[in-house]
């Protein structure tokens, strides 16, 4: 029987603030706000016979990398069914509900996303985690995204 074992990686230097609004329906959505979002995985491994799993230094760099990567940005959700986003100039142009808006292209980031959203944030995180980390002899990984305390999203990639 193969001993897994389960690494937990909660750095408080895992975040990143943006902002984003939630589209809660054709009609529906939030004003455009911020948070600190949070970042946390886990990540179950083989256990090798040395008692030694997988260096979880290596997943807190791409992990950090990560945050970085969407840090001090307006979130867009490029796969959203309810708005259309086109390039104009400088400019994004979001139509939403008949609503225009526009967000200059230096401070956005149009993610593959259907709503910008802590379980889309997760399961688009989760996803670049686990391409980062092709190689890696892995069984599971979590990852969470928190929109602040005791509220989060998680996304689990399980290939067994
Ligand atoms: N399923 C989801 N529901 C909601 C999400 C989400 O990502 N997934 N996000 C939001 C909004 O972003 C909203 O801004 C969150 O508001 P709120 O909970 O008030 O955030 P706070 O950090 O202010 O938490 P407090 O409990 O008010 O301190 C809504 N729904």
């Amino acid at each position: 029987m193969e001993e897994l074992t389960t690494l937990y990686i909660d750095k408080e230097s895992h975040k990143f603030s943006v902002a984003h609004y939630t589209i809660f329906s054709a009609t529906e959505r939030e004003r455009l706000h911020g948070h600190n979002y949070s970042v946390s995985a886990k990540i179950v491994a083989p256990m090798g016979d040395n008692g030694f799993a997988a260096d979880y230094n290596v997943y807190k760099t791409r992990l950090a990398r990560l945050c970085d990567e969407l840090d001090e940005y307006m979130l867009l959700a490029g796969e959203s069914p309810y708005q259309m986003i086109s390039e104009s100039d400088d400019f994004y142009r979001v139509v939403y509900n008949g609503q225009e808006m526009l967000f200059l292209q230096a401070d956005t980031l149009v993610l593959p996303i259907r709503n910008a959203t802590v379980e889309e944030f997760s399961r688009y995180l989760l996803g670049r985690l686990v391409e980062d980390s092709a190689g890696d002899d892995l069984r599971e990984v979590q990852l969470c995204v928190a929109s602040g305390p005791g509220q989060k999203g998680c996304t689990t990639w399980d290939p067994r």
